[in-house]
């Protein structure tokens, strides 16, 4: 099947890069377009033996010309990665494009801008990095100095996910290569086409063998696996679904490899009566819908003031049944398609499921009728439910669609427990004018971040994770540099 958005012509075949050579295994699997399930282009799955290669050529790089050089030659690496993103800009964005079905200006202003972003803050930010010192002096009149250094871990295995494609890799590993680590990747099978792009500008920009690798293929019994349980790998990051970073725990602990996780969420939007109503109705549009609702940031749990309750789910209602479910092109479009087939099967279990339970359909709940290829792509309906109480499988499970419940509260007391109990604890975002409500709900929830009359709006100094099952450790600024440092202490007795 032909496709509109097709991947650009660098990425006619997608494969690993291991050692600073693209390779290919013959072991294909096929990249589909989730717009109409066209298949895009055909990927080299990475074996166990490949995987090996990859991981020992990231430690061999270690000891060569990557590992002599300062940290403002590496932060220099970093701003000619940046710049060669910024060269092949509309290729990064037709590559997300074509494997998320995304719109283009999404693709535009948020994943490849960050993804140029991700390189050129942490390049500014390890510049200027310090450590910290201590003078003491002993019981028996000694007088130490302690200092502490930055040292690489070694080679880092970064697992990313689908849903920001581009923006979630680059995440990691402009902060790991910054600290001057070595990395081994393996992005999404859903998603390897921006990957591999990355991997093409690496070369361009003259990062030296064996510095970034990347894997492709699926997780168990495959590259992700491969890598994760690979005895010379030093540290894992990962980002994804909170039963996939518990599987990937538990082979890290074989090894007491330090890990850092961003998994998923159950997000709650809290809206007072005293909100601005207007910017909360469009706010809680965005965090819902954004993404086709594949931002593990994104609320799924509504909850609105009983006296505004009823005029708040019909603007919401309004508001979602407006949204523009089309191409990545269309002008105006709001939402995409799901990523796959398979994944629009879980979600369409879940508007199955919320009926069961006995929710109320505001709007949607479906697949919309296109008439055209489209059908044969994954596509849902922006779906609004009320009337589940907080203990319904659709209210505590993160459904990782266009999708959220919304129910009334009484009192501030009241929304803080139900928001914190989940077994997640990612973001939230609270909608008031009351500036002292503001300070006092925000530092009650049991999350890693909370909005204040707005949602998703990101400095990338500050620490991003989440509580609970939502993850373990804090990515973003100096906890970025700290998670992918070996920080040493040096003690000196003068
Ligand atoms: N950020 C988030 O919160 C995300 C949540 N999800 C949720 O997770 C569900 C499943 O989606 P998946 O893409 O399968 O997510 P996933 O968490 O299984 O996959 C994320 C990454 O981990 C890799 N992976 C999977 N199992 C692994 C293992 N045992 N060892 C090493 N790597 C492994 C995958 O190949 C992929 O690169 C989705 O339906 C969605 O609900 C998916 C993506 C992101
Ligand atoms: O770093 C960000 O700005 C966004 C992060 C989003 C995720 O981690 C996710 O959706 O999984």
């Amino acid at each position: 099947m032909n496709h509109r958005f097709p991947l650009p012509d660098s990425l006619a075949e997608l494969r690993n890069y291991v050692n600073g050579e693209f390779v290919a295994t013959g072991k294909l699997f096929a990249n589909v377009s989730p717009i109409n399930g066209a298949v895009l282009a055909q990927v080299h799955e990475a074996d166990a033996a490949l995987a090996d290669r990859a991981v020992k050529s990231a430690k061999a790089a270690l000891d060569g010309p990557w590992g002599s050089m300062s940290v403002a030659e590496r932060a220099a690496v970093l701003d000619k990665v940046a710049d060669a993103i910024e060269r092949r800009y509309d290729e990064f964005v037709a590559a997300e494009v074509a494997d998320t079905g995304r719109s283009i200006e999404q693709a535009r202003t948020l994943d490849v801008y960050r993804g140029v972003a991700n390189f050129r803050t942490f390049a500014d930010l390890v510049k200027v990095a310090g450590g910290e010192t201590y003078d003491m002096r002993t019981a028996s009149g000694h007088d130490v100095m302690n200092y502490t250094v930055r040292k690489p871990h070694g080679v880092i295995a970064i697992i990313s996910p689908w849903n920001l494609p581009l923006l979630l890799l680059t995440w990691k590993v402009a902060p790991a290569l910054a600290c001057g680590n070595t990395v081994v990747v393996k992005p999404s099978e859903e998603t390897p086409s921006s990957a591999t792009l990355l991997a093409q500008v690496m070369d361009e920009a003259g990062v030296p063998p064996g510095v970034f690798n990347l894997l492709h293929g699926f997780g168990p019994d495959s590259a992700g696996e491969f890598l994760t349980g690979h005895p010379d790998i030093d540290a894992i990051t990962f980002t994804g679904e909170s039963s996939t970073g518990s599987t990937i725990m538990k082979v890290a602990a074989e090894g007491v490899k330090e890990v850092s996780f961003e998994l998923g969420g159950k997000n709650a939007a809290v809206v007072f009566a005293d909100a601005d109503f207007d910017a909360a109705v469009a706010g809680v549009i965005r965090s819902s819908f954004t993404n086709s609702g594949q931002v593990c940031l994104c609320s799924e749990r509504v909850y609105v003031e009983r006296p505004i309750f009823d005029r708040f789910v019909a603007a919401l209602k309004e508001k979602a049944e407006a949204l523009k479910v089309g191409y990545p092109d269309e002008p105006g479009v709001d939402m995409g398609p799901l990523i796959s087939k398979g994944h629009r099967d879980k979600v369409l279990s879940y508007y199955k499921l919320a009926l069961e339970e006995g929710a109320t359909l505001v709007c949607g709940g479906g697949v919309p009728a296109f008439g055209d290829e489209r059908d044969e792509g994954a596509f849902v309906q922006p779906t609004i439910w009320t009337g589940l109480p907080d203990t319904a499988r659709c209210v505590r499970e993160e459904v990782f669609g266009p999708v959220c419940h919304i129910a009334p509260f009484d009192t501030d007391e009241e929304v803080i427990a139900r928001v914190n109990d989940s077994p997640y604890g990612l973001a939230a975002s609270v909608w008031t004018t009351s500036l002292k409500r503001a300070h006092n709900v925000s530092r009650r929830l049991r999350t890693g971040i909370t909005w204040v009359n707005t949602w998703f709006l990101r400095d990338l100094r500050t620490p991003f994770g989440g509580a609970k099952q939502s993850g373990l450790g804090r990515e973003g600024g100096q906890y970025s540099l700290d998670f992918y440092s070996e920080i040493s202490n040096i003690s000196i007795q003068l």
